[in-house]
């Protein structure tokens, strides 16, 4: 909806009214439309301003009505109505102008900001363009480089830049309806020639068709498949060399090939899930409306190594007090040096001064003593993890949190260390810890939902997407990779190689294939796991029977790289050869292509031929398949959860919309018949056995991905 009031005599203040973000919806754009058209035709009002309630001009489109019968008056004539509008209508941006709320603004003659309000034209993220005339009247506003930049990324700019770049005319630190009023009075009756966008000519750049050339071939590589970012591109190219109404046609054909787009709805999938997920609720019916989180002032990390030191830096950057703990002297002046090198570069970016006074340095964990959370954060190693939670558990106050960035060890059985298991949960952060968005929360059996909330809740304050999963071994992600990169190496033995496996996983949209990815990361990391749970040795023989662990299929061909020190960049040979120890540019390797023949030939396997299409079933459907059986022992409570989980921690492709999402585009029938495919031909394979989950949805009639949910939880209800 939309109020008219008039103010100062013969101001028409006109305010957007649809709570949180005011969005678009059909009632505000009929809203619009009525008092537009109220406030020009009163001849007691000179001029307009728009603006939104509770401090927000607008969120752009309601997002929730892509997809449905979208009625009510389209925005493109609304927005056209208010440009050729014969009296000045100024925009009064606070909070935020994003998507089609900024094409909004674009539409009236003057915009005012706040000096606090955001603006943007996402629409890019949501896999669209900015089709309500944004993305021709931009670059007519603020120039062709400028607005390939803010529309191919879709980036929030804050006022200032707004203000510098042209977008706004003005920027204030006062009431912005207030100055936004005084000013309409100032401009009333004045001629708006020039106060037009749409009317101006766009400023062609120089060396035009190269400009344009270098963006499409950045956005195609950085974009990995997805759709929008060129359609983009392509609309301001409309823009910088059509005319005003011909360039609107393209704009809206470009549009209506995005609309309806497979990866449009995976995007604006993840978009709700990410807000999903931040409604956790646990197996207990504790909620995170009713949990109230502990505040935490003061945190210690234990282990400054290369998670650790990232923890720490990101602690302090959120304005925590943090003691950083690291027993060995020479990590511990290694950790100082790094850390301080990282806060010094996160304030640069920032703006803001280095957080340095803000961690305290000690080689001596009884530091902790007054801390209200812990993360502990040393070697993957049970019996040294179970050490340190028992001395955190003697030395820390009564109530101080005790959280574990464990990869994937028991969450319980560090628990049961402590004198109080239920302040106990699992904060696995992805390194880089400071940068990368995710944050999975794991809790116990016995974590209480006030741990649960807090972590949760530091993990927002951090910056995080933070994601709550029950404990299992390696959690939702880790747990889910392994089926993932077992395909992967019986792929190799089958005939494929590292280059065809990533090859086919690049062009899905991973940035990096799965042995790519591997070399980077380190083999050593995987070896040692194996190694513990009784793996992870070669053990030399040959014929079937050596592939053969723990009665079923098994690739011991990791293992034999690592026993060669073939431990990927850092030993400068791993699946790919590298220039040098530490090199980051990966090659094919002849020798490696020998090995595998030789290794082949020597455990009696034939090379087939094997192609895409094969990889990312058998690599991805058993990843999906290991998701189901997540849902079905309750350590997700959704697929959103999963998800999310995938696109900001694991590079899964956003547009795909994280494993799940995928699947239900690909069809459930089709993933379990392939499954089913591939298990009768490896019958050795337990991971290819399609879950219960996944057979009692296609026997249901493949519900939408929305309704899964509710599925999982009726599923647990009847246990
Ligand atoms: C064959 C067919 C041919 C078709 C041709 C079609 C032609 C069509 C032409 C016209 C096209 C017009 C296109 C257009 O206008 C495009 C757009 O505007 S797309 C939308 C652009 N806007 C955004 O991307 C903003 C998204 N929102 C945000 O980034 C954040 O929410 C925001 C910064 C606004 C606030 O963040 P924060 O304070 O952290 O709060 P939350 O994120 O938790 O949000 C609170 C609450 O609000 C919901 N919400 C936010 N934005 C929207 C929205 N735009 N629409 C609907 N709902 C929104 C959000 O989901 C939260 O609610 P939950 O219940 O928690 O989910
Ligand atoms: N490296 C990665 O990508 C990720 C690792 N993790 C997990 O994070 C944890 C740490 O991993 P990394 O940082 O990679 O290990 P790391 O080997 O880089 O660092 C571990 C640090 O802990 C220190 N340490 C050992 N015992 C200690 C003690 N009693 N008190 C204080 N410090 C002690 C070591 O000296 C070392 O500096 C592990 O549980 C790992 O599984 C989780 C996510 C990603």
């Amino acid at each position: 909806m939309a109020q008219l009031t008039r103010v100062s005599g013969s101001v028409g203040l006109i305010t957007l009214q649809s709570p949180p973000v005011n969005a678009l919806s059909a009632a505000v754009r009929q809203g619009i439309v009525d008092t537009v058209q109220r406030a020009l035709s009163d001849p007691e009002v000179k001029s307009v301003v728009v603006c939104g309630q509770n401090g927000i001009f607008c969120g752009g489109a309601d997002i929730k009505e892509f997809g449905t019968n979208m009625s009510g008056p389209p925005l493109v004539p609304l927005i056209h109505a208010i440009e050729v509008a014969h009296k000045p209508v100024v925009a009064a941006i606070e909070g935020i102008a994003l998507g089609g709320g900024l094409e909004l603004a674009l539409g009236c003659h003057y915009r005012i900001a706040h000096s606090k309000a955001k603006l943007g034209l996402p629409e890019v993220t949501l896999g669209l363009l900015p089709a309500a005339g944004g993305s021709q009247r931009l670059p007519r506003l603020i120039g062709v480089p400028a607005a390939l930049d803010l529309i191919t990324t879709g980036r929030h700019i804050t006022a200032a830049e707004a203000l510098k770049l042209g977008v706004v005319d003005q920027v204030t630190a006062h009431s912005t309806v207030d100055v936004a009023v005084k000013f309409a009075l100032s401009v009333a009756g004045k001629p708006l020639d020039g106060r037009r966008i749409s009317s101006l000519p766009c400023p062609r750049p120089p060396n035009m068709d190269a400009l344009f050339e270098g963006v499409m071939k950045k956005v195609r590589q950085s974009a990995r498949g997805a759709i929008a970012p060129i359609a983009c591109v392509q609309a301001i190219r409309a823009a910088a060399t059509l005319p005003y109404d011909q360039g609107m046609e393209r704009e809206l054909e470009l549009m209506a090939s995005l609309f309806t787009s497979d990866q449009a709805r995976a995007l604006q999938y993840i978009f709700f899930a990410q807000r999903a997920v931040a409604r956790w609720s646990m197996p207990s019916g504790a909620r995170w409306d009713t949990s109230k989180p502990r505040p935490v002032h003061k945190a210690a990390v234990i282990g400054l190594g290369t998670m650790g030191r990232g923890i720490a830096v990101a602690l302090a950057q959120t304005g925590l007090s943090v003691v950083a703990v690291e027993t060995q002297e020479k990590q511990l002046m290694a950790a100082k040096q790094e850390m301080s090198g990282m806060l010094e570069r996160g304030a640069k970016r920032r703006g803001v001064a280095p957080a340095f006074d803000k961690i305290r340095y000690s080689p001596d964990i009884k530091a902790v003593a007054d801390v209200d959370l812990v993360i502990e954060a040393v070697f993957e190693d049970m019996a040294l993890k179970e050490k340190v939670f028992q001395q955190l558990s003697a030395l820390c106050k009564p109530g101080t949190l005790l959280c574990t960035n464990t990869s994937g060890l028991d969450v319980d059985h560090l628990a049961s260390q402590t004198r109080s298991p239920e302040l106990v949960v699992g904060m696995h952060f992805f390194a880089p810890a400071h940068v990368m968005k995710l944050l999975e929360v794991v809790y116990g059996s016995k974590s209480s939902p006030q741990a649960l909330a807090t972590a949760m809740q530091l993990g927002k304050k951090m910056g995080k997407v933070s994601v709550a999963v029950g404990n299992c071994r390696g959690f939702v992600g880790n747990r889910m990779l392994k089926p993932y990169s077992e395909q992967a190496f019986f792929l190799l033995e089958e005939g494929a190689t590292p280059e065809l496996v990533d090859g086919a996983l690049e062009d899905f949209g991973f940035p990096m294939g799965l042995f790519r990815m591997s070399d980077l990361s380190g083999l050593d990391v995987g070896w040692r796991v194996r190694k513990v749970d009784g793996l992870g040795k070669s053990s030399g023989a040959s014929g079937q029977q050596a592939r053969i662990r723990q009665g079923r299929r098994y690739s011991p061909l990791g293992d034999v790289l690592c026993e060669q020190g073939r431990f990927g960049q850092k030993t400068g040979r791993g699946w790919y050869q590298y220039d040098k120890p530490g090199g980051r540019v990966g090659r094919p390797d002849p020798w490696l292509h020998s090995f595998l023949e030789e290794y082949r030939a020597q455990h009696g396997l034939v090379a087939r031929r094997i192609d895409h299409q094969e990889v990312l079933e058998r690599c991805l459907y058993t990843l999906i398949n290991e998701g189901f059986r997540i849902l079905e022992d309750g350590i997700a409570a959704g697929p959103e959860e999963i998800d999310i989980i995938y696109v900001f921690g694991y590079g899964w492709p956003r547009h795909r919309g994280g494993p799940m999402f995928y699947a239900s585009m690909v069809g459930l029938e089709k993933v379990l018949a392939r499954l089913e495919f591939y298990q009768e031909a490896h019958p050795d394979v337990p991971y290819l056995q399609p879950c219960n989950l996944l057979k009692r949805l296609v026997a249901s009639g493949s519900p939408p991905v929305h309704k899964w949910r509710e599925v999982v939880k009726k599923l647990h209800s009847q246990l």
